[in-house]
């Protein structure tokens, strides 16, 4: 059985990969290590079936002693120990949820509906380093997988309303606590209904400019307003979560040589835990609706195509209907007025689950059944 250690599963996106393993019956399969920066001596997480003390995720020898290595700890921790593991002449499996290693050449980027020949053709020439992709990334491939694999887009544009949790689980509570802030200083005029709507929008307007409006996390109000800057400043007008689309897609679908040319605008929006994708798909050639529609039906068994009408739009393709599941729904098909070959779609999708957690529990599930 393989011995495989977790680092960073008490986090937000290790929660949801404990949770899906659970669900999928993996640790039958599997002899789990769990680690810890923290709790040295505690106890691992319920995962039905005795597990040894939580060891410490910097002691290279303990995590030498495994097979693969699960990290869902984040940037910095892959920063810290990933080299120090390989030096010391660890050989295993590295399966990591952060972006470090991403475009490392000899690291792969997980995403098995889209890209199992590129992780198969990888794992036959001895890669060991498997990483999850940029969530946002990850859902529009997921979603339009069909396009791709008939070779179908020349271009694409990607213009995103991206979730409070992509920024982390503190980011998720302030937007909260904003929204309660908002709430609060509208209450009385809420209460009356002959009170002004636009006394009601003026205190909700003061409070998000307020000093004292909650924003240390995001730096600016979320709550009733957006942010449209995802990741750091690149310096040329782009921002990194920007440039993620275009390379990461690129490197997922194994193009690099030949690349598709994706580039779009990230903007933060008030949702939870779902992103969603509005894009614009230059098509290298006139094809009808339903074979499109049927492509992107078929393509895998989470892309789910949701009628371009507007009740199934409003029910179906939207952060509430779609959080906590794998479905990754696609709508909004439509010709363009530009022309025939120009595409619109929208996508949403969870980025906790698909955006981070499922595409490493697979990675496993891949290396456990060879
Ligand atoms: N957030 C996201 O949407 C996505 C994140 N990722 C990547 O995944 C990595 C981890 O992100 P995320 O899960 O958000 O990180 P978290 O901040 O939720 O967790 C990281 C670590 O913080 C420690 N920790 C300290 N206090 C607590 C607490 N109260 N509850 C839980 N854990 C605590 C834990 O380590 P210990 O047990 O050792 O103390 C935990 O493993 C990052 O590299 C990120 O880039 C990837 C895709 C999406
Ligand atoms: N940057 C993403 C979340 C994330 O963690 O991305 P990455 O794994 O590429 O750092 C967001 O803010 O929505």
């Amino acid at each position: 059985m393989l011995k495989v250690g977790f680092v960073g599963w008490r986090g937000m996106v290790g929660s949801v990969l404990m949770q899906r393993m659970l669900e999928e019956n993996d640790f039958a399969l599997i002899e789990p290590q769990f680690f810890t920066t923290s709790q040295v001596g505690g106890k691992g997480p319920n995962v039905g079936k005795d597990t040894p003390a939580l060891l410490d995720a910097k002691d290279i020898n303990a995590l030498k002693a495994m097979d693969a290595i699960v990290s869902c700890q984040g940037g910095d921790y892959t920063t810290e120990v990933f080299p120090q593991l390989r030096a010391a002449g660890w050989n295993g499996h590295w399966i990591d949820a952060a972006s470090t290693l991403r475009m490392e050449k000899d690291a792969v980027i997980v995403l098995d509906p889209v890209n199992m020949h590129v992780i198969q053709d990888a794992y036959a020439q001895g890669t060991k380093n498997w990483v999850g992709g940029n969530c946002t990334v990850s859902l529009m491939l997921m979603a339009l997988n069909g396009l791709f694999k008939a070779d179908l887009v020349e271009w694409a544009t990607s213009m995103t309303y991206q979730a409070a949790s992509g920024a982390g689980a503190q980011n998720m509570r302030e937007l909260l606590n904003q929204m309660g802030e908002a709430h609060r200083v509208a209450s009385s005029f809420l209460k009356d209904p002959a009170s002004a709507i636009l006394d009601i929008d003026r205190e909700v307007a003061g409070t998000l400019r307020d000093e004292r409006f909650p924003t240390a996390h995001f730096g600016v109000p979320l709550a009733g307003s957006l942010i449209p800057w995802i990741d750091k400043d690149l310096g040329n007008g782009q921002s990194k979560e920007e440039w993620k689309g275009g390379v990461e897609t690129n490197k997922i679908l194994g193009r690099e040589a030949n690349p598709v040319l994706i580039d779009g605008l990230c903007v933060r929006i008030g949702a939870m835990r779902c992103h969603s994708q509005a894009l614009t798909i230059k098509l290298k050639k006139d094809v009808p609706l339903d074979e499109i529609s049927q492509m992107l039906a078929e393509a895998n068994q989470w892309a789910k195509v949701v009628p371009n009408e507007r009740e199934a739009s409003m029910r179906e393709l939207t952060p509430a209907a779609v959080t906590g599941t794998l479905i990754t729904p696609v709508g909004r098909l439509r010709k363009l007025n530009m022309g025939n070959d120009y595409l619109s779609a929208f996508t949403v999708g969870d980025q906790l689950l698909w955006g981070a957690a499922e595409p490493l529990r697979r990675m496993l599930r891949i290396l456990i059944e060879k």
